[in-house]
């Protein structure tokens, strides 16, 4: 096997770019000891509270956007995507990296580029349909691309060549038992032991139409026995839950222990970011998703395939309304043979080696 000595990982922007860049570092660490493994990350990107919080080092490169199309807007901005190249080039020389590994968002490209410009070898790692602005760019640099799902292979010309490894998850989520932590996770919220819990999340930025829909069926879902635990999201703004509910409804902003949540839930209702529903198919989590509806219907992708086979369910995001909760929800969360069910067939479309497989990936690259 090839040795790693020091690698840079790029990537930025939300969660979904985020976790698994981590769950990969993860996973560097425990095959190399004694690595060297730095991130690149941009100034306001959610990388700068998750990376530095993990305990790995961030370097922070200027601020370069986009166009949302490679057009020819790119070429307004040679400037600033010099300037960021050369940032991320000084960084890569500095730590003498063997491979740039990139998990997209803007901060990924000039990664890419400066490590075209060395000739250093390149793996980008994909996990949407249609790929992500930054890495389709770093495309045209590598054919070292990693996707996290089967579908993608399918539906996207750019990808048909890619190898599928998965997604890189977080072990607190893979390695975890989650019969076994329930009754802490239970505990930790206050949540009782003895009704089912409906775990509501809208990713790591929050869902606004999620959180409204259901804070407006709180009386509905309590009075039928239904416990909720909501994360707003990091992005959101509050919202107003009836206080006088007869069993808990716990609102908490943002979950660092995601897997404390898994724990404590019997079913999911969530967006379908591709992180999400990987960790929600290698637990077994029954769950309901509701995509988000303006990003170029790559999460229903994301959802579909575990729909079709029978491990959840999907709503549009403008038909989740409380009387679909009511209607929908409250009877699938009291039905423990259909969750028990769903569980088995969404499991059955997880899997929890991405972060093996992807390391497997970039050794073959860089021996
Ligand atoms: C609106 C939008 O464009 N969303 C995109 C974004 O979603 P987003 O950034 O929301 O990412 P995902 O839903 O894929 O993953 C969310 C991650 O955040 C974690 N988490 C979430 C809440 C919390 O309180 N604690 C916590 O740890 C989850 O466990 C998961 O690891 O990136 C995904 C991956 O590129 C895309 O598929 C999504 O389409």
């Amino acid at each position: 096997m090839a040795s790693l000595r020091s690698v840079v990982l790029a990537g930025g922007g939300t969660g979904g770019h985020i976790y698994p860049l981590l769950a990969f570092a993860d996973a560097l660490r425990r095959h190399f000891p004694e690595i060297r493994i730095t991130t690149l990350g941009s100034p306001k990107g959610m990388e700068n509270q998750l990376i530095p919080a993990a305990g790995y080092d961030l370097r922070g490169i200027p601020a370069f956007q986009l166009p949302r199309s490679l057009n020819l807007d790119l070429l307004r901005t040679p400037d600033r995507m010099f300037k960021s190249a050369q940032a991320a080039g000084e960084v890569i020389d500095e730590v003498q990296a063997q491979v740039v590994v990139g998990f997209g968002g803007y901060v990924s490209v000039p990664a890419y580029l400066a490590a075209w410009r060395r000739e250093l070898p390149i793996v980008i790692h994909e996990v949407n349909v249609p790929p992500g602005v930054a890495n389709r760019m770093g495309m045209k640099f590598t054919r070292r691309i990693a996707v996290g799902f089967p579908h993608q292979l399918e539906q996207a010309e750019a990808l048909r060549n890619a190898r599928l490894v998965g997604v890189p998850l977080r072990t607190g989520i893979t390695g975890m038992d989650r019969p076994a932590l329930r009754p802490q996770a239970l505990y930790h919220f206050g949540l009782r032991p003895d009704l089912p819990v409906l775990f509501v999340s809208g990713g790591s930025s929050g869902a606004r139409t999620i959180n409204l829909a259901v804070a407006a069926a709180a009386k509905r879902l309590a009075h039928a026995g239904i416990q909720v635990l909501h994360v707003q999201g990091g992005r959101n703004d509050p919202f107003e839950v009836p206080t006088d509910l007869p069993v808990p409804y716990v609102v908490v902003p943002y979950l660092s222990d995601m897997q404390l949540g898994y724990a404590a839930a019997d079913l999911m209702l969530c967006r379908g970011g591709a992180i999400t529903v990987a960790e929600t198919t290698a637990l077994g989590m029954p769950a309901i998703y509701v995509p988000y509806p303006f990003s170029n219907q790559e999460q229903r992708r994301n959802a579909l395939p575990v729909v079709e086979s029978g491990g959840g369910m999907l709503v549009d995001n403008s038909e989740l309304t409380p009387e679909w909760i009511e209607h929908n929800i409250i009877p699938l969360a009291r039905d423990r043979q259909r969750l028990a069910a769903m569980g088995t067939a969404a499991a059955r479309y997880g899997r929890r080696d991405g972060d093996e497989q992807l390391l497997r990936f970039v050794l073959e690259a860089v021996s």
